[in-house]
């Protein structure tokens, strides 16, 4: 099956900062997660694939076309939550099916108002009167509304109480449950994508630190707690990162299930999405 996206090496220069050779596959039906730390280079890969900044280097294929080339056919396949509903911060929610009408040829009122329905938004408020949740909600029923095949989301659950945000990542998980579509999410918050994500992305100072399917992070990744004979008894290859403490070594390990059979014993726990891009960022190597 074709990815529905696919960029290779993509490079976005700025004075201080490179985005640097960025390559990922987005297969059909998944949820892939972008992590990383304030400046890591997310919303750069972002607007870089949305060509909203003009990249330096790489490709980007999306449903197996150039971007560049079909980007008004493609973009009516994307739904996209990104920023705030500023251009729109004067007309109220029910102006907004009327307008999404002319820009999308698959707009679908009643999807729209469903939407609508179901995250209890108010069709008589302004925009900007909206709260946070509100105007995220509304932002992702236009992204949903013309039954894109791509949703690219930047930040969109940061701000969000815990029901809601619980609610967006159900929707998320539907929208790929048919198996075609896909969702490219970036966020801070890793736990989202310990519950969603079926690919996870490190990016550290612009650079690609690891791409991970989840089940490869639960099963290989673990965190073994040990003292200083113990941490020399490892293999380097069993040893991602580590953190020196105190009383005791912290150490990112891989291949946890070999570890646990070849040492009886072992404390192994298990290590979150943010655990791991911790020691990426903050670990040692030995
Ligand atoms: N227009 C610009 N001109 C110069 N530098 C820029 C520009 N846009 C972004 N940068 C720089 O690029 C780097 C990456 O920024 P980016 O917004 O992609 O990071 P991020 O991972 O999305 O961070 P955050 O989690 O804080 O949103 C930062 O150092 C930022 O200052």
């Amino acid at each position: 099956m074709e990815p529905i996206l696919q960029i290779k090496d993509l490079t976005k220069k700025y004075k201080n900062f490179t985005l640097d050779h960025v390559s990922m596959e987005i297969p059909q039906g998944m949820i892939y997660g972008l992590v990383g730390e304030n400046g890591a280079g997310k919303t750069t890969t972002i607007s870089a694939i949305l060509n909203m900044v003009e990249k330096n280097e790489g490709t980007i294929t999306v449903f197996g076309r150039d971007y560049e080339q079909a980007e008004r056919e493609i973009k009516q396949d994307i739904g996209v939550v990104i920023d705030g509903l500023g251009p729109y911060s004067g007309y109220y929610v029910k102006d907004i099916h009327p307008i999404m009408k002319k820009i999308y040829e698959n707009w679908d009122r009643d999807l729209f108002f469903g939407y609508l329905d179901s995250f209890k938004l108010p069709l008589d408020k302004k925009i900007k009167d909206l709260s946070k949740g509100m105007s995220v909600k509304l932002n992702f029923a236009i992204a949903l509304s013309h039954h894109p095949r791509l949703l690219i989301l930047d930040e969109a659950t940061s701000g969000l109480d815990p029901v809601m945000r619980d609610e967006i990542l159900s929707l998320l998980q539907e929208f790929v449950l048919d198996g075609t579509n896909s969702v490219l999410l970036s966020t801070h918050i890793t736990s989202d994508l310990d519950k969603i994500a079926d690919y996870v992305m490190l990016l550290h100072e612009g650079k690609v630190m690891f791409v991970k399917t989840k089940e490869e992070l639960d099963v290989d990744f673990g965190i073994l707690h040990c003292g200083k004979d113990m941490f020399n008894a490892l293999s380097d290859e069993d040893i991602v990162y580590y953190i020196k403490e105190e009383f005791e070594y912290r150490v990112l390990i891989q291949n946890k299930r070999e570890l646990r059979a070849s040492i009886r014993d072992l404390a192994i726990d298990r290590a979150s999405i943010e655990d791991i891009m911790l020691f990426y960022i903050r670990g040692k190597k030995r």
